[in-house]
């Protein structure tokens, strides 16, 4: 994970334990610093009144306490969704699905490096065929990973074909994962779907899914859930992947996120470089998190 954590509440919180005791106050910060890092309402109170209940129960006055406790109940609510990518089918298909500009295209790159680095051999597909800049880019990110990646043979090609080439390709050549790229805007939210039903029911003519990753901006916080509503509610997802959060203090989004859409989170971004993903871990990000 990079050294950079500006989502960290650290800071926000510091003015509240460098405090002796714990009082009205100290409540106040605590909710303030939680709403300010985009935990959101409703998670920002069950913490609060569960952090109430455990400074009750074990009669600590103890700033250090209240913090320790906060990282352990971050970590145990983080820790309720299973965060494990699910990649043993051969070749495993990975469809990531999203808004554009979230950071898809980065997303595959570093996510195909690191599965290079790992050993696995990696086939992208570009099945987002309406910009073929777009496809350039994602041309561009498969080289640096060391993937091969199979390319619409005309522009606006059917992207449900593209999808089918490459898991057909994958078959051929023995790749093991396949990462397929696909649009995050169309005229309509309705044909957007349609497009990604179709390209799912044709890959699975050929072989299961193995996971449909959303990938989220933490920048745009919970307003970006609300822009990809669609996705959740339609696509299938199976994993979020939090792009950007080292430009973000809103380290909260995570766990509210998680909460909000039932969905676990499975990667996590955190720079425009190649080796700025990495698989999420619940103990070390309430760490990075709480301090
Ligand atoms: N700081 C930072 N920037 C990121 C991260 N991930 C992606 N970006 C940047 O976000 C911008 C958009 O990323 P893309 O990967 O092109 O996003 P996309 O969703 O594929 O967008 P379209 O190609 O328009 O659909 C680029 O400038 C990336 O460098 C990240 O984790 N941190």
């Amino acid at each position: 994970m990079a050294e950079r954590t500006p989502w960290s509440l650290s800071g926000a919180l510091r003015g509240m334990f460098a405090r002796k005791t714990i009082d009205d106050d100290t409540w106040e910060e605590l909710e303030d610093a939680l709403i300010g890092a985009d935990f959101g309402p409703d998670t920002t109170e069950a913490i609060v009144e569960h952090l109430r209940e455990q400074v009750a129960k074990y009669r600590t006055t103890d700033p250090a306490d209240l913090k320790r406790m906060l990282r352990e109940t971050v970590e145990e609510r983080l820790a309720q969704y299973d965060t494990t990518l699910t990649l043993s089918n051969r070749p495993a298909v990975v469809l990531v699905v999203g808004v554009n500009g979230v950071g898809k295209t980065t997303t595959i790159g570093k996510f195909a490096r690191f599965l290079v680095g790992h050993g696995r051999s990696v086939l992208v597909g570009a099945a987002d065929t309406f910009r073929a800049a777009a496809v350039e880019q994602l041309a561009t990110w498969s080289e640096r990973a060391g993937a091969q990646i199979v390319r619409p043979q005309h522009e606006g090609q059917d992207p449900a074909s593209v999808a089918y080439q490459t898991v057909e390709r994958a078959r051929a050549t023995g790749a093991e994962i396949v990462l397929i790229d696909t649009a995050g805007r169309l005229q309509t939210k309705a044909g957007l779907m349609d497009e990604l039903s179709k390209v799912r029911r044709v890959v699975e003519k050929l072989e299961p899914i193995a996971e449909v990753l959303l990938v989220l901006d933490a920048t745009t916080g919970q307003n970006g859930v609300s822009q990809a509503q669609a996705f959740i509610e339609h696509a299938g997802v199976t994993g979020l992947v939090i792009t950007k959060l080292d430009g973000s203090a809103k380290g909260g989004f995570v766990l509210a996120v998680q909460e909000k859409t039932g969905i676990p989170i499975k990667l996590i971004g955190q720079g425009e470089g190649i080796g700025d993903l990495t698989g999420f871990t619940p103990h070390v990000y309430a760490q990075k998190l709480v301090g």
